[in-house]
């Protein structure tokens, strides 16, 4: 088999599921009645953070019932590895952020560069206001440079994959989240 792939397999089957599938549901159908009662009257431009956000996105938008745009934002940290670097910005919206209220989508916050960068850009571009969401917020010990406005699961601090999330650019269509075991 391709090493990559038998890697993919044994972090696959040695992984911990710390949330099943029902679970994330549940706490998505609780994240958009939030989004809903917060934004319903402010035509928002929904901006979908590439990769991670595809699932969250996709999960909420038959779940909100009311005028909205969407438009995605590649920012990647992490590009494919485990821990994170620089950012490196892929491609940005088309659509004028300019006088919009815009709400960021994104499967998780972790140390929360990333969801940073993306906000000040949007404030940058004249967004007149910047909501975030994330379906998971993992708990680190140290602060972070942004809080989320809507937030799924709040999840232990490992390395996770499903939902959205990759492991070395797999794993993100597991429907569960799971951590990886450490290696030591
Ligand atoms: O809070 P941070 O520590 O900045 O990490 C969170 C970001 O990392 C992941 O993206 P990644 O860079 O892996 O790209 P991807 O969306 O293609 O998975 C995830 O989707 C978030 O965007
Ligand atoms: O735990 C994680 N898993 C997958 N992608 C991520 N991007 C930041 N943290 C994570």
């Amino acid at each position: 088999m391709n090493p990559l792939l038998e890697e993919i397999d044994q972090v696959q089957r040695h992984a911990r599921q710390l949330h099943a599938a029902a679970e994330v549901e549940s706490a998505l159908d609780l994240m958009a009645a939030n989004i809903s009662a917060a934004l319903r009257d402010r035509n928002p431009l929904l901006l979908c953070v590439i990769n991670g956000g595809i699932i969250a996105t996709g999960k909420l938008l038959p779940r909100l019932d009311f005028p909205l745009m969407l438009d995605s934002i590649h920012a990647s940290r992490y590009r494919n590895a485990t821990s994170g670097s620089e950012i490196h910005w892929l491609f940005t919206p088309t659509t004028p952020l300019a006088g919009r209220t815009v709400l960021v989508i994104d499967d998780i916050l972790d140390e929360g560069h990333t969801l940073r960068a993306i906000v000040d850009y949007c404030q940058q571009q004249g967004a007149e206001a910047v909501y975030t969401a994330a379906l998971f917020d993992k708990q680190l010990d140290e602060p972070k440079p942004i809080a989320l406005d809507f937030v799924g699961l709040n999840v232990e601090n490992h390395y996770l994959f499903g939902y959205g999330m990759d492991y070395k650019g797999y794993l993100r269509n597991a429907a569960g989240v799971y951590a990886c075991k450490e290696v030591l």
